[in-house]
């Protein structure tokens, strides 16, 4: 059974199609990234997974079982998005404490004080963080906020939505090995879309192409290190990225 699966999905924002045709299957705990240029549609198929973008045709399924066109409370407990930019998405009146119990009491998840404590910890935040606003946070811990936020619900499937490009490079490394021993250590499956293809060679098992909100190809990321894409824009993206991405050491 896939994770995550997409068939001859089109997606309309008022209308106007932005997405046509996709269709690709993710494995339970693969972790397969949407890649392509601004605008292909990437964050818009995320977007309809979850509810936030209902118009679309085709069917989406989340491990077997059917995705409605709008919210889903069932569902988001098993599929949690992470955004791009860690501030927007956290409220500035909320401390790191009332975001997380906040995300439990929604879902009538009771323990909460252990989980709150545990899921902090899993982030490498320790318990000075607990009661900080946001504001009082570097970047990276703010992400690592958003990530916990995610996770307190112990989702199955993670939709990441360029979830360092907001961040310093240094930072990047840590949230992305944060990422990586996140998935290994709870079984995580991951969505994640990013125009970085280091990040896709890092990060991730397989990817889609995507142009002009159509998948032009899907790849082993071991494509990025010798170039065997096959699609002529597949080509063009990686060339245009300055070609081989070589795996790069664990950094963990
Ligand atoms: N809420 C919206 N209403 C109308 N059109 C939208 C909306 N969101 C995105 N679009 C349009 O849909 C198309 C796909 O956008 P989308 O954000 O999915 O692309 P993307 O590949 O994720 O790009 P980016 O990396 O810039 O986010 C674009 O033409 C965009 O202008």
């Amino acid at each position: 059974m896939s994770a995550i699966s997409l068939r001859d999905v089109g997606i309309a924002y008022n209308g106007v199609p932005v997405v046509h045709d996709v269709s690709f299957d993710v494995a339970e705990g693969e972790s397969f990234a949407l890649v392509g240029e601004s605008g292909s549609g990437k964050s818009t198929v995320l977007k309809a997974i979850t509810g936030l973008a209902p118009e679309w045709t085709g069917s989406i399924g989340i491990l077997g079982a059917p995705v409605s066109h709008q919210p889903d409370r069932t569902l988001a407990r098993t599929v949690q998005m992470v955004f791009q930019d860690p501030y927007g998405s956290l409220h500035p009146r909320k401390t790191v404490d009332a975001v997380l119990t906040e995300a439990l009491a929604i879902h009538g998840i009771g323990d909460r004080d252990a989980r709150v404590e545990a899921v902090l910890r899993d982030v490498g935040l320790d318990r000075r963080f607990r009661f900080r606003y946001p504001h009082q946070l570097s970047g990276g811990q703010r992400q690592r906020v958003a990530i916990a936020r995610a996770l307190i619900l112990e989702p199955r499937v993670l939709l990441l939505d360029e979830p360092t490009s907001a961040l310093d490079v240094s930072v990047q490394a840590e949230i992305l090995n944060l990422l990586k021993r996140l998935r290994t250590e709870h079984g995580l499956t991951y969505l994640l879309v990013t125009h970085n293809l280091p990040v896709v060679s890092f990060m991730c098992d397989r990817m889609a192409v995507m142009n002009r909100g159509r998948v032009v190809e899907i790849a082993p990321a071991a494509a990025l290190h010798d170039g065997s894409f096959s699609d002529p824009y597949s080509k063009g993206l990686y060339a245009a990225s300055g070609g081989a991405h070589p795996e790069p050491e664990d950094r963990r």
